[in-house]
């Protein structure tokens, strides 16, 4: 990865996947320095590793990727549904593992056209779509919970992973849309103009996965 190529720009995502993306690439010896960890810095240099972290909002990540200003990103699978950019995915890292669902209350009951609240407005539209249920999705941008509790929403479709949030708010999961991890994304003209690069994290971090397995 050092062949005195371009610099490769990566776009890592900060808060929970940050954590164990950069577990990750430590373990396939991607040197990222300690203290950034806790640093504000926003752009990363591992010149040992011709690298250049890009520190990013999760859900920018593959917007970054597909213009260009990052080669390559890690990204969760819902965000990178969300989005739907016109990007590479390359490879599951198996990190922040979660999986997406339809939540409601216990005492849930079927609605002509039900209210759906979520961060996934096209994730979620989609879904419905394709089962033929015709509902009004209202797009919020956190703590989504909230909206079956407060009578803004009959339904959300959010993220699951250990399940404490819904225990705590007296939530059900009903149905699981899909499982949910990160992605290593590639910009479309990068990985052909540093495919050597790129293949060659990619090879790193497969080994370390199967390392791991
Ligand atoms: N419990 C969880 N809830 C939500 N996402 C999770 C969870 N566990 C893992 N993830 C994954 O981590 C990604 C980023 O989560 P994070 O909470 O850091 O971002 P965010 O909520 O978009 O960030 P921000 O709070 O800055 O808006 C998600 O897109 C998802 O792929
Ligand atoms: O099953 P659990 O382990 O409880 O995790 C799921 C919760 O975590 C996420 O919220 P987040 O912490 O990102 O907060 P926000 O979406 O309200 O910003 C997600 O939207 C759920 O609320």
């Amino acid at each position: 990865m050092t062949d005195g190529g371009a610099v490769l720009k990566v776009a890592m995502p900060k808060g929970r996947i940050y954590k164990q993306a950069s577990k990750l690439f430590r373990q396939a010896g991607l040197p990222i320095p300690e203290d950034f960890d806790d640093s504000r810095r926003l752009i990363i240099p591992v010149p040992e590793a011709n690298m250049e972290f890009i520190m990013a909002k999760p859900v920018d990540v593959p917007t970054y990727v597909e213009y260009g200003v990052a080669d390559i990103g890690i990204v969760g699978k819902d965000v990178l549904m969300e989005e739907n950019k016109d990007v590479y995915e390359l490879l599951d890292l198996g990190i922040a593992r979660c999986r997406m669902s339809v939540i409601g209350l216990p005492d849930w009951e079927p609605v002509i056209h039900p209210r759906v609240a979520t961060k996934y407005p096209r994730v979620a539209s989609q879904y419905f779509r394709e089962r033929g249920q015709q509902v009004e999705v209202i797009k919020l941008n956190g703590s989504i919970e909230l909206a079956p509790l407060i009578g803004l929403a009959d339904r959300i479709v959010d993220m699951v992973e250990t399940g404490k949030t819904l225990e705590e708010n007296g939530l059900v999961e009903r149905e699981t849309l899909f499982q949910v991890t990160s992605r290593l994304i590639a910009n479309r003209v990068s990985y052909r103009m540093q495919n050597a690069a790129i293949q060659s994290l990619c090879d790193r971090l497969s080994d370390t996965l199967a390392a791991k397995a």
